[in-house]
């Protein structure tokens, strides 16, 4: 379980990005996390594995109190919090495994960071997370060779290869078209499901968070003005979450959402 506690984020500039945030995720959900531009999600995101230091309050990680460890125990973070990127933040112009193995560069002996070469187990745990994501058949296949969603797919397997309880997912979509999209989200959901690795993820596509994930948290100038079961979010919540923007309308003859 992750847990916040009265948590406040000041950035050096002033600017006050997360205001007494309390939350509660259990293991296995998947949240999703919506709201304007500068609303606070990366922040509230790239805390829980310490991309992004605290100001005060506490972060738990089941018994670690995550804003207090330093050093190796932040490697070990890491390792169960696993993260990807709208960016992909791959070496393109390796192999997919290459880009997978990359992961355990942290765990190598000196003389394997030397020589480059991991072990097998760890070329199995690789392998195994590609054909987790179902592109076992591109592993020696130059990641600048693949489509933006294959890309996201390498960055997945990357993440899954450390074992992770959590995925956090900074906009995973943003740079996909919406069928590459979809299979992004069916793979976090399917992965999600069967191995009960819990997804936190920031999206502005108010439409799949709602349909993939069952809890969402509406964050509005740093503080979360919503947090319940995604089939509570009606048109009213969206106009609390977004206000008048025209980052998001509601279509007032169906009722239907849309992000524009
Ligand atoms: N490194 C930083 N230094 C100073 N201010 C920052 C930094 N990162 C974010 N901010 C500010 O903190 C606030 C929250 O930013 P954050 O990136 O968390 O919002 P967001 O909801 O994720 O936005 P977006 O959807 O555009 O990514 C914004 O006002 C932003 O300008």
């Amino acid at each position: 379980m992750i847990e916040f506690i009265n948590v406040n984020k000041t950035y050096t500039n002033n600017i006050k990005a997360l205001q007494n945030i309390n939350l509660k995720i259990n293991q296995g959900e998947f949240v999703a996390i919506i709201g304007l531009s500068g609303a606070g999600k990366s922040t509230l995101l790239r805390c829980i594995n310490r991309m992004h230091d605290i100001t005060s309050g506490k972060i738990m990680m089941n018994q670690v109190e995550v804003n207090a460890i330093r050093g190796s125990d932040v490697r070990k973070l890491r390792k169960r919090v696993g993260m990807i990127f709208q960016s992909f933040n791959l070496i393109t112009r390796t192999t997919v495994l290459k880009n997978v193995l990359v992961s355990f560069v942290p765990e190598l002996t000196l003389w394997r960071k030397v020589t480059g070469v991991f072990t097998k187990g760890q070329k199995i745990k690789a392998l195994t997370a590609l054909d987790q994501v179902g592109i076992l058949d591109k592993a020696y296949v130059r990641v600048n060779q693949l489509s933006g969603g294959q890309q996201q797919r390498v960055a997945l397997a990357r993440t899954l290869a450390q074992n992770p309880e959590i995925i956090l997912a900074d906009e995973p979509i943003a740079s996909l078209d919406p069928v590459t999209s979809r299979h992004v989200m069916d793979d976090l959901k399917r992965i999600n499901q069967a191995m009960n690795i819990s997804v936190i993820m920031n999206i502005h596509h108010v439409e799949i968070a709602l349909e993939y994930a069952n809890r969402i948290i509406g964050v509005r100038e740093g503080q979360i003005i919503f947090d319940g079961n995604s089939t509570e979010v009606t048109p009213v919540v969206l106009k609390h979450i977004y206000g008048d923007s025209t980052e998001y309308k509601v279509n007032e003859n169906t009722g239907e959402t849309a992000y524009v």
